[in-house]
């Protein structure tokens, strides 16, 4: 397939590295010049750290070069594009007006997806497009995390949703299919739930960041990886969940739309890996550098997981899925 990923940041490199191993041609542009550039070393450092564990498809580096290439227009990164992936900044005024744009340029029958995180894009773009128009929400690395939300649009009929996931286990990911658009699906919402609590513990001086860290590490995540929430609710057992919903001892964080803590950090330029620190001070490291050995570290994991498999799976089923018709997923 052809396709068009428009934003090179942190995602859109990945992304297109993601359908490379998967065997389709990319076309991959931005609108800093920079962040452009910058794409190649990323997605070859990836793609080298996935080889030597042989987990790159049989990607080469030849490959790479020649299954995605660097555009400077719009027009003829998406010339001929059968999926057009929007990558761009999470702010819903840029994604409107690239919508627009793309609207004028995209063949008529390609589809449109946005990898956004939280917002309900589907306002935003073009009403003929829609019956074409889905989120695909991938997680960082993609190339390494599998769950990969799906939302049709309003008028876009199941069936196309079902060829695009068909596609994407074809690559050998997860796709989560959401009948309706929720922002941020399951695991964001989740993940949103968890991030205003470690804001809240840092902006009133309960914890730092590695404080936080260390509890979910140390704590969390190893059962979490192994069973879940939910089936790890099952070993704590039933009766205490309900007595802790019932003791109500805090009331979660309401959001206030901001961290102090957040603000912080980025008043002083602590913008993450690619700035070279953030939550920690990375000591200058090269960011490819650093997200090699993350996803060395990561493939390490996940193929354990792969021979460990998980508890879940072992259960001889679920509880009856009681909601109504209209309420499933
Ligand atoms: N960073 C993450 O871990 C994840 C981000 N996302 C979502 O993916 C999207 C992109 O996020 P990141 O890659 O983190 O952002 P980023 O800031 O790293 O990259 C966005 C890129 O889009 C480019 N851009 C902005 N406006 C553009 C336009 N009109 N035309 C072409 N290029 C344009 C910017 O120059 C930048 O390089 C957002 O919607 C975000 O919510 C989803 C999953 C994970
Ligand atoms: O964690 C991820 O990779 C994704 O869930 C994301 O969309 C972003 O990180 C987002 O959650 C940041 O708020």
């Amino acid at each position: 397939m052809n396709i068009a990923i428009i934003g090179a940041g942190l995602m859109g490199h990945a992304l297109a590295l993601v359908f490379a191993i998967g065997g389709h041609r990319v076309r991959l542009t931005d609108s800093n010049p920079e962040a452009l550039a910058r794409a190649p070393g990323l997605m070859e450092k990836a793609r080298a750290t996935l080889e030597a564990e042989s987990e790159a498809g049989g990607l080469s580096a030849e490959g790479l070069r020649q299954n995605v290439t660097l555009h400077a227009t719009l027009a003829e990164t998406v010339a001929d594009a059968a999926l057009v992936i929007e990558a761009i900044i999470e702010k819903p005024e840029p994604k409107r007006a690239l919508f627009a744009e793309l609207d004028a340029l995209m063949p008529a029958e390609a589809l449109l997806a946005s990898n956004t995180s939280y917002l309900d894009v589907f306002p935003l773009m073009p009403p003929a497009r829609l019956k074409r128009a889905l989120i695909m929400h991938w997680y960082t690395p993609p190339y390494l995390v599998d769950l990969v939300d799906l939302v049709g649009s309003p008028d876009c009929p199941e069936a196309v949703v079902e060829e695009l996931a068909a596609e994407l286990r074809r690559m050998g990911k997860v796709p989560l299919v959401m009948r309706r658009f929720l922002p941020g699906y399951i695991a964001n919402r989740l993940q949103s739930a968890l991030s205003l609590e470690c804001y809240r513990l840092m902006d009133e001086g309960y914890a730092t960041p590695q404080e936080i860290d260390e509890a979910i590490i140390h704590g969390l995540g190893l059962r979490l990886l192994l069973l879940g929430q939910m089936a790890k609710g099952d070993f704590t057992g039933l009766p205490l969940s309900a007595h802790a919903l019932a003791n109500r001892m805090y009331a979660p964080p309401e959001p206030q739309g901001r961290s102090t803590t957040l603000d912080a950090a980025l008043e002083q330029g602590r913008t993450g890996v690619m700035a070279g620190r953030g939550f920690y001070d990375w000591g200058g490291a090269d960011p490819a550098t650093l997200m090699a050995e993350r996803d060395r570290r990561l493939i390490a994991l996940k193929r354990a997981l792969r021979q460990i498999g998980p508890m879940a799976g072992l259960a001889a089923g679920t509880t009856p899925d009681n909601r109504q018709d209209e309420t499933k997923r």
